[in-house]
């Protein structure tokens, strides 16, 4: 019996488990062309999901088998976390574009008014590799099969109107040819008003987008008459204006205007010789992205007219919005503004039980496409969805490959590690985030830490520079937090080496002047950070080793036990441990259970309960530290060492880490905001607050 319902419970997650190694192969040759609600992925794999059981039924299952028990929370979680019917199940709550090469991370809030997504353009810059992060909550019952399928439009067919009409009346009367053509970005209007012999003629060429405006009216009214001509250019950096007024019956009126800055040409002219002959209005229009030519030439009335407009921002688009209909609701038009499937994508996201904390997904690397002919706008349908088809979320978004990142500040929010900067922000210390151009060694030379990747064999050194000690404080760690999520998205990042730039301190550990004498919403944010640095590393799926090359006491020892390896500096002055209790503080359950891990129980016990700080050789004999070198040597031992690590078969190695670690992340994952509360309440406390003092006092008064 028990056999058998652990089969049956196993069962349904290595089924879900080779469904997702099924769909990886899937994705891999993505070519679908049919709407979501049309394909049949379960037929292509022969594939039976099977039937579904309650959260309740699984936890149910041999309830008394403690160790089931363990792995079902471990899977699972504990319960239902939202009871309200009226809630959904499933909550998708934000998308987020990973790229390493972005300002910053990408992020659409899901929880709000998805019809303004659809008008909102999310740029990337071509060619980048980028990542979809998906943020969601599952509140009561298990989901399974949970998918989320993205479909790509090219946009400029269904989000964009082109129209030209011509008439042509007889021979007596005149023509009218109108051209429109429009998209969430760009109207581009010209209008050519033609009436007879005696009477004027009216030609209007504007073309707008976010960046530029230009205008182009002519106006001719009769034989005796004047014929003017405006033409109105302006962009950011620009503006052009000419007007043209001419007078005379029996003469020739000609305009140029020409307009041109680094991204742009502009060219119009118009040719109008007398009533009875020929118009020439000519316009170019073109910059790198975009190529709009309007040629307009009226013979005379015994004769034709001809108007060519062609618009194109890329040469795929190009046919479509070439096209000449008399009339604008024939199916021919209708047919022209369907919109073109490029790319289907269905990523298999797996199967989650109700948690308080939001679940993440993250999609395999992708490349944005590159090249002229791509950079344009496109629209993506997103579905969140499941083996049942069951429509969780399903939102419209435009992404606009462009040729460099450009004015992308509007759509960026910052959010997850990002959240920290928000928080600092909240607090009146508006962190910049650092431009690091990632593609360089030299990675950045953001302010306290300085991070260098070798691209020759992938090791990241992380140098903590921060005077005089190291100290972490909110600023500190937010940039590291953000500093190792980078390296993290960076393909060509393997492993990662902590050490400091300051001579005889790794660490001072966290900045006791965040936690005294600040306020309760500073300590929060404080603490939230702290969190955050611990939870990104030590769940760090890349290799981490600490290269300890001095001091490395509570908030530093924290950070080097996070790391896969510790070696230090053989010196009998540097000293590492949670000496937290020796401030009169208590290290938190997760400081406790990073130093358990490493250490055992018993020694943690004497170390946490007397605040320990370890001599160099003590702390090789604990196990607190895996290897002493000669202090010169600290480094490249590190980057031997991680060499070493680094001919392990990665994937192997990344799971052991995660079997290993993810039950103590997810305790603090599970934990969170009671964690800060209990944080700030503790730390507030006048009691606390005078230790602090004291410990501060003593810190100077030793200096003297
Ligand atoms: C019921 C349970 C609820 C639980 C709730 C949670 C509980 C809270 C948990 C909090 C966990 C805390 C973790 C920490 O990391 S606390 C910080 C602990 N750090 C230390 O104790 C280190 C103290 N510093 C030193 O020992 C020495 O400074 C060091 C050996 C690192 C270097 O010595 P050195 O002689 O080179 O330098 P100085 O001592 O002269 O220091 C230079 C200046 O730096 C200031 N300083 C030092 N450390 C810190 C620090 N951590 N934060 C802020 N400032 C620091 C020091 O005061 C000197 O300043 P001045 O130049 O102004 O005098």
């Amino acid at each position: 019996m028990l056999g058998l319902d652990v089969c049956e419970f196993g069962g349904q997650f290595l089924e879900l488990l080779w469904l997702t190694v099924c769909y990886r192969g899937i994705m891999a040759d993505k070519e679908g062309t049919a709407p979501v609600h049309e394909e049949e992925d379960e037929t292509d794999l022969n594939y039976q999901a099977p039937a579904q059981k309650t959260l309740q039924e699984i936890q149910e299952l041999d309830k008394d088998d403690e160790s089931l028990n363990k792995y079902k929370q471990t899977l699972l979680g504990t319960g239902p976390v939202v009871l309200d019917p009226s809630i959904p199940n499933v909550q998708v709550t934000r998308l987020t574009l990973m790229c390493v090469q972005a300002p910053g991370p990408i992020t659409m809030d899901l929880t709000g008014d998805l019809e303004a997504l659809k008008k909102q353009n999310f740029t990337m810059k071509e060619g980048v590799d980028y990542r979809v992060k998906i943020h969601f909550k599952v509140n009561r019952e298990i989901v399974s099969g949970l998918k989320y399928v993205h479909l790509t439009y090219r946009k400029g067919l269904r989000d964009q109107l082109s129209l030209a009409l011509v008439l042509d009346m007889n021979l007596d009367q005149l023509s009218l040819a109108l051209v429109l053509d429009t998209n969430l970005d760009q109207l581009s209007l010209a209008l050519v008003l033609d009436t007879n012999l005696d009477q004027l003629s009216l030609a209007l060429v504007l073309d707008t987008n976010l960046d530029q405006l230009s205008l182009a009216l002519v106006l001719d009214t009769n034989l005796d008459q004047l014929s003017l001509a405006l033409v109105l250019d302006t962009n950011l950096d620009q503006l052009s204006l000419a007007l043209v007024l001419d007078t005379n019956l029996d003469q020739l009126s000609l305009a140029l205007v020409l307009d041109t800055n680094l991204d742009q040409l502009s060219l119009a002219l118009v040719l109008d010789t007398n009533l009875d002959q020929l118009s020439l209005a000519l316009v170019l229009d073109t910059n790198l992205d975009q190529l709009s030519l309007a040629l307009v030439l009226d013979m005379n009335l015994d004769q034709l007219s001809l108007a060519l407009v062609l618009d194109t921002n890329l040469l795929a688009e190009f046919s479509s919005s070439l096209y000449l209909t008399p009339d604008p609701v024939s199916q021919g038009f209708e047919q022209a503004v369907n919109p073109s499937l490029l790319d289907k994508a269905v990523y298999m996201v797996g199967s989650y039980g109700p948690r308080v904390e939001e679940h993440e997904f993250i999609t395999p690397v992708e490349e944005a496409p590159k090249g002229l002919i791509v950079r344009g706008i496109y629209h993506i349908k997103s579905y969140f969805t499941d083996d049942d088809k069951t429509d969780h979320l399903s939102w419209e978004w435009n992404l606009q490959i462009k040729k460099d990142w450009d004015s992308t500040e509007s759509c960026i929010s910052r959010l997850g590690v990002l959240s920290l900067f928000s928080a600092s922000c909240r607090h009146g210390r508006p962190y910049a985030l650092s431009h690091v151009a990632f593609n360089d060694r030299h990675l950045s030379t953001s302010s306290k830490i300085k991070v260098d990747l070798d691209n020759s064999n992938g090791i990241a050194v992380m140098k903590f520079d921060n005077p005089p000690v190291n100290s972490m404080s909110l600023d500190f760690l937010t940039e590291f937090s953000i500093n190792l999520e980078k390296l993290e998205l960076d393909k060509s990042c393997r492993g990662v080496i902590l050490t400091s730039a300051q001579p005889r301190i790794f660490s001072a550990g966290l900045d006791i002047m965040d936690m005294y004498g600040t306020s309760p919403e500073h300590c929060g944010a404080f603490w939230k950070a702290v969190q955050d640095m611990w939870l990104k590393l030590y769940g760090y799926s890349k290799i981490t080793i600490a290269a300890i090359n001095g001091a490395s006491p509570a908030g530093g020892c924290l950070m080097a036990l996070c790391c896969d390896y510790r070696i230090m500096a053989d010196d009998p002055r540097y000293s590492i441990g949670l000496n937290e209790t020796q401030l009169g503080i208590v290290a938190p359950f997760w400081f406790k259970d990073t130093l358990l891990n490493t250490v055992g129980h018993r020694t943690t016990e004497l170390s946490l309960q007397m605040g320990i700080m370890y001599h160099a050789h003590e702390a090789l004999k604990i196990g607190l530290v895996d290897q002493l070198v000669p202090e010169g040597k600290v480094l490249s031992t590190a980057v031997e060492t991680l060499g070493t690590w680094l001919a392990v078969p990665g994937h192997a190695r990344e799971i052991s880490k995660s079997m290993m670690r993810k039950p103590t992340v997810d305790k603090l994952l599970a934990n969170k905001e009671a964690d800060i509360k209990n944080f700030v309440s503790f730390i507030t406390k006048d009691s606390i607050q005078k230790s602090l003092g004291m410990y501060l006092a003593a810190l100077k008064k030793k200096k003297a």
